[in-house]
């Protein structure tokens, strides 16, 4: 998979030369490519915003720096990610969607946003996904980008070394995962919770899940089905 990226601000992405994503770009399996949106102007100041249409406060990003950029790197089987806090909320079913594709372009945009004929220009050639992180302004679209980055990355085959670990995770499997301990036994005076050391792997298990009912239940239940609401974990209605 290749990530693409235009921003004003490329050294923001800096953290994706470490850790696992830069591991997996050092190994080949993911590619991802910096533009400086700046580098499509032609003006002596760079300039790549302008007052709005219409009166307002703030500044709208140019359209034409965009056009260029986006052409450099789109191709046709291209889906491009607009970070907006106009989006679809994104959720870890869109990231494994995503994650199943070859190429991902990030239009990262700043000011008050990116005039509205790029999003149209583009998605009357490609697919693009207008993606809100959540219900909250940032000021830019880099954040979002690298979050969505991160959570799409992750599952791709050859990133994460053990690639079970991601199957129990929260949201994998519409749930919020269970809580996880490690030694020592008794920290604090607290113990970890016997069923972890009984080794009954099917006792186990079903701890698991009951807290995860338990704990989406708690914090959660917008996340949850009717019929999934009153099951007790056991699988037996309460
Ligand atoms: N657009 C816009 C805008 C509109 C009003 C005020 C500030 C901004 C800043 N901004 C410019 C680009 C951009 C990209 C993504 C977000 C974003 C995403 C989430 N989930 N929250 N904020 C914000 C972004």
């Amino acid at each position: 998979m290749r990530f693409d990226i235009v921003t004003i601000f490329p050294e923001f992405f800096g953290a994706l030369d470490v850790s696992l994503l830069g591991k997996a770009r050092q190994a080949g399996v993911i590619e991802v490519g910096l533009h400086d949106l700046r580098d499509f102007t032609h003006d002596r100041h760079r300039t790549v915003d302008d007052t709005p249409y219409g009166g307002g406060a703030g500044m709208v990003m140019k359209p034409e720096p965009w056009g260029e950029a986006l052409d450099s790197v789109v191709r046709e089987d291209s889906v491009i990610v607009v970070p907006s806090p106009a989006g679809h909320p994104f959720t870890q079913r869109e990231a494994r969607e995503l994650s199943t594709r070859e190429h991902l372009v990030f239009a990262c945009g700043r000011y008050e946003g990116i005039d509205q004929r790029v999003i149209d220009h583009y998605a009357d050639r490609n697919e693009v996904r207008e993606i809100s992180l959540g219900d909250y302004v940032l000021n830019g679209g880099e954040v979002a980008a690298m979050a969505i980055i991160e959570a799409v990355g992750r599952l791709v085959p050859g990133v994460v070394g053990n690639p079970a670990s991601l199957t129990e995770e929260s949201h994998e499997d519409g749930l919020l995962e269970y809580p996880s301990y490690t030694k020592p036994a008794l920290w604090r005076e607290r113990a970890v919770p016997a069923v972890l050391l009984s080794g009954h792997h099917g006792a186990v298990a079903q701890w698991r899940h009951e807290q995860q009912l338990e704990r989406t239940r708690r914090v959660r239940p917008d996340l949850l089905s009717p019929d999934l609401l009153s099951t007790d974990g056991s699988g037996e209605s309460t």
